[in-house]
Parts: structure tokens; sequence; C-alpha cells
């Protein structure tokens, strides 16, 4: 049995829509489909999830939110036209998309988890109403049928590990194929919550491990996962195989074709993972398997850098003599429950590094003055916009002279670096660079490493 997973490029309309019902049609192994919003139909269209994120920002502000509902039910139309479906078949998809600002919620973050885990809910009832339509029996499994349960962070939860004894219990003997939305669970109280954005992967990854799936397929719209993310270099060296720790590192730093939370539970299960092309579906794609499986040697496998980091630096003599420091520094980041990424010193300096996309201005303010106030740095600054460059591979564990052939181009190129830290990751070395550098550094890279003139 395969867990296939079909992200928003893959259902982005009717048309991407029929190539998934002709890749779950071809194969009655594709048991459990997870899916999830529709996503962007050309460069600058805006996704569903997106969408319903500013119908939840004007649900709050009390703001006219006629446009924005008639926009999001004219996506799940389109969808539904496409294939001839009746019109009656949309009414319960419309009542819902209404519904959701009338609904009682404990909170805005609540409020907004839930308006955006819709994109991924309604898609799946449409899906499995189309396939059904179609010829191919399917039904749509709500996660709190399945006790897909998560913890109570409602726009970052994590998935709660003994929900896999229940989603286990799943009934696999129908002929029916199971359609399940990616990307929410619900909390204990019945709440809906949301992994953080892209968490659809991890949705099929605990579904693949829950049911010991023989293979994990991930469709999206490239037909390889690439050593260099294809939008800074053009037909970049496709990756065939790779480990799940390189995964896990590369897509941390960047690699957003898979989530780096999804791996975790591919790992614990050995569940294997195929990165396939919804557009191109007889490409092999590439295969993330345990180190034994792989077969290439190489030293590097990947180069990933994101913009999603932000710094603090902080400077103030004989740092490196004062007891507790750090945990001083430690305990008002957990005042402001605020948690960081990196944390590179030096005797007298400190670099923390923070995912931005967790942290409100507000939230940044007054963290900086409880520093400001209780260690009394000579410098204090923050760094709104941090560049990371993770460099990855198996092949990088113990080998000398890596560190020469990433800073030898960079020298060559003269581009400076911020931070260097190797040790810490056996098999990734990073990099913190001004972010205006980042691509330039990836490409020069890149090319050295893999001998491009
Ligand atoms: N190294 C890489 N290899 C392949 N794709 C990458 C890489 N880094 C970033 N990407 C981007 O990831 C995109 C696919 O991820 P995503 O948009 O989340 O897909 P989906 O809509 O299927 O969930 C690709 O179109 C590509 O632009
Ligand atoms: N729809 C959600 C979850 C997701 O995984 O989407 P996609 O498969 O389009 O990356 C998001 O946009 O974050």
């Amino acid at each position: 049995m395969k867990v296939s997973k079909f992200g928003g490029s893959s259902l982005a309309d009717g048309h991407q829509l029929q190539r998934v019902f002709n890749i779950v049609n071809a194969d009655s192994n594709r048991k459990i489909i997870v899916v999830s919003a529709p996503g962007k139909r050309f460069t600058d269209d805006i996704k569903v999830t997106d969408l319903l994120i500013k119908y939840a920002e004007a649900t709050i502000n009390d703001q006219n939110t006629e446009t924005i509902i008639s926009d999001i039910k004219q996506r799940y139309h389109d969808i539904a036209y496409h294939f001839g479906l009746p019109q009656e078949s949309l009414t319960d998809i419309d009542q819902q998309i209404d519904h959701l600002a009338k609904k009682h919620y404990r909170s805005f973050d609540y409020l907004f988890a839930a308006f955006a885990a819709h994109g991924e809910y309604l898609n799946a009832q449409l899906i499995a109403k189309v396939f059904t339509y179609l010829g191919l029996p399917a039904r749509f499994i709500d996660p709190k049928q399945i006790g897909l349960l998560v913890d109570d962070n409602a726009r970052s939860a994590t998935f709660n590990t003994q929900s896999y004894e229940t989603i286990a219990k799943l009934d696999l003997s129908t002929s029916e194929r199971l359609i399940i939305p990616g990307f929410f669970g619900y909390t204990n109280n019945g709440d809906m919550a949301t992994f953080s954005r892209g968490g659809s992967d991890i949705t099929g990854a605990i579904m693949a491990r829950a049911l010991s799936a023989d293979l994990y397929e991930n469709f999206t719209d490239v037909s390889a996962i690439y050593a260099v993310n294809p939008n800074i270099i053009t037909h970049p060296a496709a990756i065939h195989q790779m480990t799940y720790d390189e995964m896990r590192e590369l897509s941390y730093a960047g690699f957003a074709v898979f989530h780096d939370e999804a791996i975790i539970p591919a790992i614990q299960g050995g569940i294997r993972i195929n990165i396939k092309n919804t557009n191109d579906p007889d490409a092999p794609g590439t295969f993330i398997v345990p180190p034994t499986e792989v077969q290439e040697t190489r030293p590097v496998t990947g180069i990933a850098n994101s913009n999603r980091f932000a710094a603090l630096y902080l400077h103030r003599y004989l740092l490196n003599k004062e007891v507790g420091f750090t945990l001083r520094i430690l305990e008002i980041l957990k005042r402001h429950n605020i948690s960081y990424e990196h944390m590179p010193s030096g005797i007298d300096d400190l670099t923390i590094i923070f995912d931005k996309t967790n942290l409100s201005q507000d939230k940044v303010d007054a963290m900086l003055a409880d520093i400001a106030a209780d260690i009394r740095p000579d410098t204090l600054k923050w760094l709104p916009s941090y560049g990371i460059i993770m460099i990855v591979g198996e092949g990088m564990r113990n080998r000398i002279g890596a560190l020469t052939e990433i800073v030898t181009p960079l020298k060559e190129n003269g581009i400076s670096l911020q931070m260097v830290n190797q040790g810490a990751s056996e098999i990734s070395i990073m990099l913190g660079i001004q972010p205006d550098l980042a691509d330039s550094a990836v490409k020069a890279i890149y090319n050295n490493i893999f001998k491009i003139e």
C-alpha cells in the first residue's frame, strides 16, 4: 500500500486534478490520498490557503468579506465545473465557507488555524466527489474521525504521536480510495490546528508511518529534488537518492519542496519517500531512504539557502567569564515564548539566530528591551534578515578540504561571510551571510563543487 500526497501545485485547477486522478487510477496500491489546498495556477496567482488567511483577517477586522468569499468559492467551483459536477454538489462547500465567519473560536490563533485548514478540508471533500463521479469510488476522511491529534499550538502544531495507534485502526479493506486533507489535526479540545506552512507533507508522513505504507509518494511540480533550488540555478543536477538526514537538513535550510518535519515519521517508521512530478509521473523522481540504501557517492548532495531567518547580535567584554550568562538570555526568550535556531558565540560576542516566520515585531521589541535592561550589553543589534546557507552531504563526514572548496569560490567572487559553523552536524556546514549575497554565494559554491565552467 502506498500513501500518495499531492501538493497545492498538483491541485491548482481542474486540469491538474485530472492528472492526479489519472495517477491515482493507474495504481490500485495508491490507497491513501493526502491532499493540499488548491495552490497557484500561475506565478502571480494566490493559493487558496492565502485567500482563507485574508478572509480570516477581514473577519477579525470586521471588514466586508463578500469579494474574498466569492473568490474562494470560485476556486472550488472552477474545479467542479471542469468535471461537470452538478451544482448541488457545491452547496455544502459554499455553506462551510460562509459558516466559517459565524463560528466561535477559542482565540484569534485558532480562528486563523480553522480558516486556513479549510483549504485542505474542503478540497478533500471535493476531490472525493470528483473521483467518485469519474468512476473511482473515493471517501473523504476527516482527521477527527481517525484521531489525528496535535498539541495546543494553533498555527504551528506538533503531532501527538499517541495518535499512531488510533490511525492504524483505519480499515483499508474497502475498495474505496481514502481522501485525507493534509496540513491540520485536532487538539484535545476538538479545535482545528494547523502544522506550519507547507505542512501537508507532514500529514502524508504521519499516515505512511501509522499504516506502515510500503512507500510515501509525494507528488509536486518538479521531476526531482535538485542539488540547488532551480529558481537560483537553471537545470541544476538532479538528486536520484538521498538519506533522511540529508533531506532534513536541506529542507530545513530552504529546499521548500519537502517540509523538514515530515522526515521524522518516515525515519521512525523506516518509510521510503519518493518525490515525484504530477506533470511527469513516469520520471523516477528522488528517493529519500535510509543511509544503507544509498548507492551514489558524492562529496556534496545539495546546497540550500533560506531567507526566513533573523538574528540578534550582542557584544559585551568578558562575556566568556560570566557564569549563567547564557541562561539569563534563555530565560528572557522563554518569558516571551520565543524559540531560537542557532547560537554561535565568541569570547565577547554572541549571535542568536531565529526563524522569523514565528516572530511578530511586538515580540521582538519586548525581548530586545528585556535583554537591554537585564544584560546591559555594550552593543545590541537586531538584524531583521539573516542569510543562512547549508552545504549538506553524507560524503562530508570526516572529509578533509570540504571547507576549502566552499570558501575558495567565495573569496574568488569577493563574497564575505558572517559566520561558519562546522562540526555541530557531521554532514553539513552552515554559513551565515548577508541575505542579499546568499544567491551569488550559492551559485559560486555550486559551480565549484559540481565543476560547472
Ligand atoms: N532543491 C530543490 N529541488 C526542487 N525544487 C525545489 C528545490 N528548492 C526549492 N524548490 C521549489 O519547491 C517547489 C515545490 O514545492 P511546493 O511549491 O511546496 O510544492 P507543492 O505545491 O507540490 O506542495 C518547486 O516548484 C521549486 O520551485
Ligand atoms: N496549503 C498549506 C499546506 C501545504 O502543504 O500546501 P502546499 O502543498 O501547497 O505546499 C500551505 O499553503 O501552507
